[in-house]
């Protein structure tokens, strides 16, 4: 009987373990301004603070122009490296990192895209099914910014509008001097405004943001899940057995 027990996970990293709303880059586009989870949340979780949850998974999906560092955003958040040498993705990769919140486990499922146009019928199969997706640019190559409208026309012929959290990511943050960064930032501002967009500077070779935006995506993932699992099954939910719930 002992032996057929699933082995113990590892604790997450201190890192990985979010027991408060992360908080927006800026109020002038997030998703939303409060800063504390929604009030059902923390309860429900509490109530089944003590049970082995089954592991609850989010799906994100960075797209956006070559070049602009999609795989460097994801390597710094998921490995802490950082390499100058580009190297193009090919197709897709992907990578799980496991968080706590609210002292529930939760993990995100990050697939980094190939934004070359010749690998782009093969991520965008990827695409189907994200709870969010991240449109990344280049902050020092403003014409990717103006691609942003099309990689979402593109997310969202594989998702339905509403079924996802979108993010408007510029990075290379550290290539721009802070005044060439906030001019930039209120094009991007404007223009996540107008897609409904989430965003966020960030640089993936000092790491700057890079953690905090992450948090920000697994927790608003995560609320959002409790939150549609309390809704469908309110009455299933309080019916199961402690320890079986997901929250
Ligand atoms: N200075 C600076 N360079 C960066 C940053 N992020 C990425 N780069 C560089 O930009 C180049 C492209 O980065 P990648 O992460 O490979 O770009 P990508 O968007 O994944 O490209 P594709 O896979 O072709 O779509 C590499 O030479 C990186 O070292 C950053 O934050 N700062
Ligand atoms: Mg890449």
């Amino acid at each position: 009987m002992k032996d057929s027990l699933p082995p113990p996970r590892p604790p997450v990293s201190a890192d990985r373990v979010i027991a408060n709303l992360p908080k927006f880059y800026t109020p002038a586009a997030c998703l939303q301004l409060k800063e504390r989870f929604h009030g059902q949340v923390p309860a429900a979780c509490q109530r089944r603070s003590r049970a082995t949850f089954g592991l609850r998974l989010a799906k994100a999906v960075v797209i956006g122009d070559l070049h602009v560092g999609k795989t460097s955003l994801v390597h710094r958040f998921c490995k802490n490296v950082f390499d100058h040498n580009y190297k193009a993705t090919i197709g897709v990769d992907f990578e799980i990192e496991r968080f706590e919140i609210a002292g529930v486990p939760f993990s995100l499922q990050i697939w980094d895209t190939a934004g070359q146009e010749k690998f782009k019928c093969i991520a965008s199969a990827y695409y189907r099914k994200a709870q969010v997706i991240i449109i990344a640019f280049d902050l020092s190559d403003m014409q990717t910014l103006e691609h942003a409208r099309q990689w979402l026309e593109d997310a969202l012929k594989e998702n339905e509008p509403g079924s996802f959290f979108l993010y408007l990511v510029g990075t290379k943050k550290d290539l721009l001097s802070r005044a060439a960064c906030e001019q930039a930032e209120r094009q991007a501002v404007r223009l996540a405004n107008e897609m409904l967009a989430e965003y966020w500077s960030v640089s993936a070779k000092t790491g700057e943001n890079v953690k905090a935006f992450f948090s920000r995506v697994a927790a608003l993932a995560f609320e959002r899940s409790v939150l549609l699992a309390l809704e469908r099954s309110e009455a299933d939910w309080d019916e199961l057995p402690s320890g079986q719930g997901c929250c």
